[in-house]
């Protein structure tokens, strides 16, 4: 378990556009993280922190649970080269619909890379290259998240069972060998927009998302 002492910092008020949710903050130190890129030593210990806004009651059954990987690009600026922001609206407006469930948000940006090396990615795939080659053209993994964090998150939370919206595989896994029952998928499918066709196609053929 490379994880240390997850612990909560933070849970105030947290009234939005979909409604009344609950904003925690939690924190926690990963011992001897992998290094992502093949040029790139990782630091002995690395603070990760993520967000969990948490609306009605979660406890009575298996709640509504998201876990939004951090996009600066699509939830701020609404960019439409991904359909993050709208997956992002997709589930608080789901859960908001149904009066209860949890939104983890967590700060592995372009999944795991960082901001500025994801806009290097996008350089490249503005040349052709497709959104994993542009990582492995980067020195990157294809994928360098690893989702812990929030398991603990939910443990923390008191919640031991869930109905996750999304579409990567990796994630159920990633909950279920964390002692997480996953009791459903809901799909976290949204219209597409002939921006992000080629990016859905990769992670349906290549990263094996259940997409569409
Ligand atoms: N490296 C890289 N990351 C990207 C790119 N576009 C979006 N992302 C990141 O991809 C992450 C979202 O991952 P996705 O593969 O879209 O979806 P997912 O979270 O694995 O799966 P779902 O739960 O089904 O949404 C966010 O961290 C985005 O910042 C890109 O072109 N390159
Ligand atoms: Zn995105």
């Amino acid at each position: 378990m490379p994880f240390e002492s997850v612990r909560q910092v933070a849970n105030a008020d947290f009234p939005t556009r979909w409604g009344h949710f609950r904003i925690y903050g939690f924190e926690g130190i990963i011992d001897h993280p992998e290094s992502c890129n093949s040029e790139i030593a990782a630091p002995l210990k690395r603070v990760e922190s993520a967000v969990a806004l948490v609306m009605g009651d979660v406890h009575s059954e298996p709640p509504i649970v998201r876990i939004h990987s951090q996009c600066l690009t699509g939830d701020v600026f609404h960019s439409l080269r991904c359909d993050c922001r709208q997956q992002l609206e997709l589930a608080l407006a789901t859960i908001a619909d149904k009066g209860a469930g949890i939104l983890l948000y967590e700060q592995q940006e372009g999944r795991g890379i960082g901001l500025m090396a994801k806009l290097r990615a996008y350089e490249l795939q503005d040349r052709g290259r497709d959104t994993i080659e542009a990582n492995l053209e980067l020195g990157f993994k294809a994928d360098c998240r690893q989702f812990e964090l929030p398991a603990e998150m939910l443990k923390l939370l008191g919640v031991k069972a869930v109905r996750l919206m999304t579409n990567n595989p990796e994630k159920v896994e990633a909950l279920v060998e964390a002692g997480i029952d996953v009791v459903e998928r809901i799909s976290a499918d949204v219209p597409s927009e002939p921006t992000f066709e080629k990016y859905l196609q990769v992670k349906r053929e290549k990263m094996g998302h259940l997409v569409g």
